[in-house]
């Protein structure tokens, strides 16, 4: 067997891990080994059998297509150019990967938050957290109540998966504690994604890429392949949708922390095909605003950092995104990736800091997260 194919960082397949495991101290630990092989060789999971009712799985996966059938002109009224929390409505072809257009319309929406920024004496950056834009309640009842819901419950999940994390890399449960600050001042980010049907031309639903923070659940809500997850040689791996699942992976920002003991993996979503699009929901989990990466990387016990090594590292990637995000605070990092993926929101919210990235103007070029 060559070397490249035992390594099990050369995944063929995303490993299930049942939530339900944790409930009892005798199969506990199989779950904690399980995420830990996850964690380091694959960067990606589903998780089965987690706490989140499926009623009110399938009560946002009911609405997805109710809210992009809403009428244009109520869709633009929440148009993300209105707000400086780079939360709304994204028509479709807003955003770019590597040059390409990625084929996809989406909401931005998130946790509940009140907007931190009180003024000129804050930093900029506490401006990007804040209320969300719904849509008209009128035209779509019970959406709001329902997705708030459901984002609150995938918090709570989220929170307590880190200290699994933290559990599996010999940390205790408290060892991610340090990066998020008390919830009120705290707001996860989450977005409600359509990729269209197209028949020929280009097949880019969203361009490789890494997500950006620490951990992300992807609910999979139409039965529609195309995500795809690079392994450590640089095959791409289908992740199709298993019912009663969410998709986990790990960010940048983790990765970073870790030493690259978690690993942010690359990936990728091509359009779908026939009749009917596919409907994703990701929940990007943030950190504190003020945490500088480099200020908190994590120390781990040696039995541990040695199957890191035994992984290697990444040979191939198509991803390209990723320079500044460690020495800034995070909600700053967070900040540019916003104003490079949405340089028209960003023009009208922060004109400073679009000049800066953009000298000499975005030209309708954003470069997605
Ligand atoms: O839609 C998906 O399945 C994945 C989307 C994604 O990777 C992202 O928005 O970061
Ligand atoms: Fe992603």
């Amino acid at each position: 067997m060559s070397s490249s194919s035992s390594n099990p960082a050369n995944f063929s397949s995303i490993p299930v891990l049942d939530f339900s495991l944790i409930a009892s101290p005798s199969t506990k630990p199989e779950f904690i080994a399980q995420l830990r092989h996850a964690l380091i060789n694959v960067g990606f999971l589903y998780l089965s059998n987690s706490p989140i009712p499926q009623t009110d799985i399938d009560k946002v996966i009911h609405y997805i297509p109710l809210l992009f059938g809403l009428p244009q002109e109520s869709k633009d009224v929440i148009a993300m150019r209105n707000s400086p929390h780079f939360l709304g409505y994204s028509r479709f072809g807003a955003e770019l990967t590597k040059g390409a257009v990625d084929q996809r319309e989406q909401f931005d929406f998130a946790t509940q938050h009140e907007t931190r920024w009180k003024g000129k004496e804050d930093p900029e950056h506490y401006r990007l957290w804040g209320p969300c834009q719904w849509p008209d309640e009128k035209l779509i009842p019970g959406f709001k109540v329902a997705f708030q819901s459901y984002l609150s419950q995938v918090e709570a999940l989220s929170l307590h998966f880190s200290s699994l994390i933290a559990e599996a890399f010999g940390l205790g449960p408290e060892g991610l504690s340090q990066f998020y600050d008390e919830p009120k001042l705290m707001q996860h980010r989450a977005k409600i994604v359509k990729y269209p049907v197209v028949n020929g031309g280009s097949d880019q639903g969203v361009g490789p890429h890494y997500d950006a923070g620490f951990l992300t659940f992807l609910l999979q809500a139409s039965d529609h392949r195309g995500l795809q997850v690079q392994n450590l040689a640089g095959e791409w791996i289908d992740a199709p949708p298993i019912p009663g699942t969410f998709v986990v992976n790990i960010g940048k920002a983790l990765e970073f922390v870790t030493g690259g003991l978690a690993r942010a993996t690359s990936h990728r979503v091509l359009s779908p095909k026939g009749a009917t699009p596919r409907y994703s929901v990701p929940f990007f989990q943030n950190i504190g605003l003020d945490i500088r990466l480099t200020e908190h990387v994590l120390q781990f016990p040696p039995e541990i950092l040695e199957l890191r090594d035994q992984r290697g590292s990444v040979k191939a990637t198509d991803s390209v995104n990723f320079t500044e995000f460690d020495k800034e605070p995070s909600g700053k990092v967070n900040l540019i990736g916003r104003v490079k993926s949405h340089p028209d929101v960003a023009e009208v919210h922060y004109p400073e800091l679009f000049k800066q990235i953009f000298p000499t103007g975005s030209h309708g070029l954003g470069s997605a997260y």
